[in-house]
C-alpha cells in the first residue's frame, strides 16, 4: 500500500479569542459562523496558543495533531532539505484572520529577540495577502510610529493605556483587496475592523501587547510575555517610519513578479527567510514542497504524484512534501500557495 502523506482539505480551527470576527471566515469557507470571536482559522498549524498549547494545533482527518504527524514522518512532510535547514518544525504558520473590530496595538519579536529571551528560534515576522474590505474602497492597517518614540513616552503611553496618543502616533495606511503587507518584527501594527487577510508568521504566538484597555486579558498581566515590561518593550521598533516608508511595507497585485512557473511572487525578497507566497491558477506546476493552499477563488483540480482531489474557492488544503510535484487545473482559479522559507535561507534576525 502507498503509505505517503497525500493533499489534505482541512476544515476551519478557530480557537475562540478575546477580540471579534470570524464571519468573513464563514462566508469564505461557505460554512456558519460559531459565535463573534473566531476571528482567527489557524491552518495547517504544529503552533499552539501561547496560553493554552492545545488550542491552534490542527488536528488531522485522522485524528492526529499536525505535531504529532510530522514527528513521526518528519522527511515524508518536510522534505530532506527543509529537515536539514530547520528541523522537525514546518517553520510556518498561516492564518484566516477576519478583523471583526480594530485589533489592539502590538507588535511581535524578531528572532534576534526570542533566541536571547524566549528560548526560540523563530520570532514572528509576519505578512497579510488583503482578501476582503468591508469598504471595497479600501480599508485602513496601522504600521509604525512616525515620529521617533523615546521609551520612556512609550512606558507611559502603555502603563496609563493612552490608545488615543499611540493610535494617533502612527502611520494609518490604505490597503485594499489584492494588497500584500510585510510586517517585519517590532514593528508596531493593528489591523481595523472589516478587514480579511491570509496571514503568514513565522511559527509562534509571540505578541507584545502595547494596547489592551477595553479587550478581555489584561495586557498589564500578559502583554510582555512573561518578560517583564523592562525587557518587553526591547523588541518594539520606536523608529520613525515615514508615511512613505510605511506605505512601501504595502505591494499591489500588479507589483508582483510572474515567476518562471506562471505564478505571482506574493512578497518581496525581505520575506524570503520567513515564508514565501505565490499566487498561482491553471496550468501552474510546483516543485515538491511542505505547502498550505488557500483557494481564493473558481475550481479545479489539485494534481499530485499518484493522485488528485479537487479544489474550490474557500478551501485550504496542506501539502506534504510527499505529495511530489503538485499542479493546478481549472480555468479562473486563483489559489494563494504559502511555503515556509527555502531550505537554503540563512540566518534572519
Ligand atoms: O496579525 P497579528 O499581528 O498576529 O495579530 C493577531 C494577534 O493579535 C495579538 O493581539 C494576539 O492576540 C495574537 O494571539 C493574535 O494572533
Amino acid at each position: 500500500m502507498d503509505r505517503r502523506v497525500r493533499p489534505l482539505p482541512l476544515p476551519a480551527n478557530q480557537p475562540r479569542h478575546f477580540y471579534r470576527g470570524g464571519s468573513s471566515i464563514a462566508r469564505f469557507r461557505g460554512v456558519r459562523p460559531p459565535d463573534d470571536r473566531r476571528p482567527e482559522d489557524w491552518v495547517g498549524s504544529a503552533t499552539g496558543r501561547i496560553d493554552d498549547a492545545s488550542a491552534g494545533v490542527t488536528v488531522l482527518p485522522d485524528g492526529r495533531p499536525l505535531p504529532d504527524a510530522v514527528a513521526a514522518d518528519p522527511a515524508g512532510w518536510l522534505g530532506p532539505a527543509h529537515l536539514r535547514r530547520w528541523g522537525p518544525s514546518t517553520a510556518l504558520l498561516v492564518k484566516l484572520l477576519d478583523a471583526g473590530q480594530r485589533l489592539p496595538v502590538h507588535c511581535h519579536p524578531s528572532r534576534e529577540f526570542a533566541r536571547a529571551h524566549l528560548g526560540s528560534a523563530f520570532g514572528k515576522t509576519e505578512a497579510w495577502l488583503v482578501l476582503e474590505t468591508a469598504d471595497p474602497d479600501g480599508g485602513w492597517v496601522r504600521l509604525g510610529f512616525r515620529d521617533e518614540i523615546p521609551e520612556e513616552r512609550l512606558r507611559v503611553w502603555s502603563a496609563e493605556q493612552d490608545v488615543g496618543a499611540m493610535l494617533s502616533a502612527t502611520n494609518l495606511v490604505r490597503v485594499r483587496p489584492g494588497d500584500a503587507v510585510l510586517i517585519p518584527a517590532g514593528i508596531p501594527h493593528s489591523i481595523d475592523a472589516g478587514v480579511f487577510v491570509v496571514e503568514l508568521q513565522e511559527p509562534t504566538d509571540f505578541s507584545v501587547m502595547l494596547e489592551w484597555k477595553g479587550f478581555a486579558p489584561d495586557g498589564d498581566e500578559t502583554g510582555h510575555l512573561k518578560l517583564g515590561w523592562d525587557v518587553a518593550l526591547q523588541c518594539v521598533d520606536r523608529r520613525a517610519w515615514t508615511p512613505d516608508e510605511a506605505a512601501a511595507l504595502v505591494r499591489t497585485r500588479d507589483q508582483m513578479p510572474v515567476t518562471g512557473e506562471g505564478a505571482r511572487r506574493v512578497l518581496p525578497e525581505a520575506a524570503d527567510p520567513f515564508f514565501r507566497a505565490e499566487l498561482a491558477g491553471d496550468g501552474t506546476v510546483f516543485s515538491p514542497s511542505f505547502a498550505v493552499l488557500v483557494v481564493l477563488r473558481g475550481e479545479g483540480e489539485l494534481r499530485f504524484d499518484g493522485g488528485s482531489q479537487r479544489v474550490r474557492s474557500g478551501q485550504t488544503v496542506l501539502v506534504p512534501y510527499d505529495a511530489g510535484p503538485t499542479s493546478l487545473h481549472g480555468r479562473g482559479l486563483d489559489v494563494l500557495r504559502c511555503l515556509p522559507p527555502a531550505p537554503e535561507e540563512t540566518e534572519a534576525g
